[in-house]
């Protein structure tokens, strides 16, 4: 087992390079979901602290030590910060699962994934100083133009819990790369990590206000920042009906959004598949990884009918053979759900399951040996119909339901039979038949022959009510930059739209 007496730094608001103290001095506890114990305590911004981060963050864009770098500059602050958490992997990763309750094996990744994007930001603020005016010709003597990429700005980034530090990153990497000045407001349920984000651009002298770290409730820390006259922009990660929220407080001023939300994500399995361990083991690991709580879980199992019965024995074999336990024990592969709430919430979607009529084929309970702790056991559940809960809804726990299918069709229906568009798989070894799937799955990520493998290069994002905007690759870094054209009359003949008075 890990060290879990790592200690909890107490920690303040990080605004202008500087701990704060939040103007109302409230604090909100932190619980490790796997011991439902308090360790610690973060504090909680109101919109007074709003004010002065935005404040911080203008002074960032208008001073020379931010505004006016080069690519180049913000490249070697990026690569500074990736060093750190890289040196910090181990203390960093144990804090995320003592916070959020993932697996040590899956927070230690999580770390490395930090640093890769940080890195990988870096090479692209480095390749914008290129990028950043570029001549368009137009064929013209009377004009010169030329296009501007600048910072947008302000930007507000609101995230959620489920990866604590990665999700954050996604924002912060490329909204420092763009040379924006940012606001982080992390999820109230795990901010650990985030504000130990605080520390390392501290530690490595990021100009103050380019970042700053404001935890605290959703509606008295997020909703101000949404709603703040001087925010450029809000980048979020989380819930629909949050999103809804945010897009509602920011089309007051037109201020532009991108929403990342969640999904109900299809697995479809053909019986021309070679190995059933494979297809197995990647529709276990698109559901029961970092305990279902994943945006693009894919928690619906659509499997022909021909292999069914002999492909659900093998996932139950598979999912029997997961070891439940605290997630900092050697091996660990399912941790708890992330709090009561979320527990109580998985339960719930379980007996309305039952309710309606599925049968709950493996799991759906409290595993028996952990007696403390927000644990559910993974569950796999059949006899599923288009009308239930289950089928419909987000859970955002370790639960896979499942349904079959005769013909190419029929899967294909089943598969965009919902309100969410975020990201789809297929299993099979056609080739046509998985150009035919890509085409036809409405959703921002498909993934052929596998489940959840995820790079930065590669936008991230969904359509219908999964959200819209992108995160990560190149389009990660647009949404942080302003276009601006710059258009030069270069004649030296007058322009000879109105009548000259020198000819009256
Ligand atoms: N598409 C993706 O990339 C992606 C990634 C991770 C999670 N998610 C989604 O996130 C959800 C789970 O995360 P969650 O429970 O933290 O979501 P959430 O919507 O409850 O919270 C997300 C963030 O919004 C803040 N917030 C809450 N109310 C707010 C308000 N009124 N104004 C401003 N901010 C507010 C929260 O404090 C938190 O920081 C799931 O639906 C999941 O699918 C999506
Ligand atoms: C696929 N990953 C890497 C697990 C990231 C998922 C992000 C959303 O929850
Ligand atoms: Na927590």
């Amino acid at each position: 087992m890990a060290n879990r007496n790592v200690p909890i730094p107490r920690r303040q608001l990080y605004i202008g390079g500087e701990w704060r103290e939040p103007v109302k001095k409230n604090r909100i506890p932190i619980i490790n979901p796997a011991t439902e114990e308090i360790i610690g305590d973060i504090p909680a911004a109101t919109a007074e602290d709003v004010d002065i981060a935005v404040e911080a963050a203008r002074k960032a864009i208008a001073r020379d030590d931010w505004g006016s770098t080069t690519g180049a500059k913000r490249a070697k602050y990026l690569r500074a910060i990736a060093a750190k958490v890289l040196e910090k992997k181990s203390v960093l990763a144990t804090l995320e699962s003592l916070d959020s309750g993932k697996t040590l094996f899956e927070s230690a990744a999580d770390m490395d994934d930090v640093a890769g994007c940080f890195e990988y930001y870096a090479d692209l603020a480095e390749a914008l100083d290129s990028r950043r005016k570029i001549p368009v010709n137009l064929n013209s003597d009377s004009f010169k133009t030329y296009v501007l990429r600048e910072p947008l700005g302000v930007v507000g980034l609101i995230t959620p819990w489920n990866y604590p530090l990665l999700m954050a990153i996604w924002k912060v990497a490329p909204a420092l790369a763009a040379g924006c000045a940012a606001i982080l407001k992390p999820s109230e349920l795990a901010s650990i990590t985030c504000l130990e984000l605080g520390e390392i651009c501290r530690e490595i002298g990021l100009p103050s206000g380019a970042l700053n770290i404001l935890t605290g409730l959703g509606p008295e820390a997020g909703g101000p920042l949404a709603s703040h006259p001087h925010v450029d922009k809000i980048s979020f990660t989380g819930s629909g009906p949050t999103g809804s929220k945010i897009m509602t407080a920011a089309a007051q001023l037109v201020k532009p959004v991108s929403l990342e939300l969640g999904g109900k994500s299809p697995i479809v399995v053909f019986d021309d598949i070679d190995n059933l361990d494979i297809a197995a083991e990647w529709t276990l690991f698109g559901i029961f990884a970092n305990t279902g709580q994943v945006c693009s879980a894919t928690s619906r199992l659509i499997v022909q009918e021909s292999i069914a019965s002999a492909f659900l024995d093998r996932l139950l074999k598979w999912t029997k053979n997961i070891k439940i336990s605290d997630p900092l024990e050697e091996d660990c592969k399912l941790g708890p759900v992330v709090s009561a709430g979320q527990y109580e919430k998985v339960l719930k979607f379980i007996s309305n399951a039952k309710s309606e009529g599925a049968t709950i084929l493996y799991g759906g309970k409290r595993p028996q040996h952990l007696k403390k702790g927000y644990y559910v056991q993974p569950t796999i559940i059949t006899d599923v119909n288009t009308s239930m809960e289950i089928w419909k809804e987000e859970v955002f726990g370790p639960v896979l339901c499942v349904k079959t299918f005769k013909t190419e069709e029929e899967a294909i229906e089943l598969a965009n039979d919902t309100k969410y568009g975020l990201a789809a798989a297929v299993m099979s070894k056609d080739v046509r038949r998985c150009e035919r799937f890509t085409k036809a799955f409405q959703s921002g990520i498909i993934w052929i022959n596998c489940s959840q493998p995820t790079f930065n290069q590669l936008p991230w994002g969904g359509k219908k009510r999964s959200g819209f905007g992108r995160d990560l690759g190149e389009w990660g870094l647009e949404n942080f930059l302003n276009i601006k054209q710059v258009t030069e009359y270069t004649s030296a003949e007058p322009w000879a739209f109105y009548k000259s008075p020198s000819k009256n």
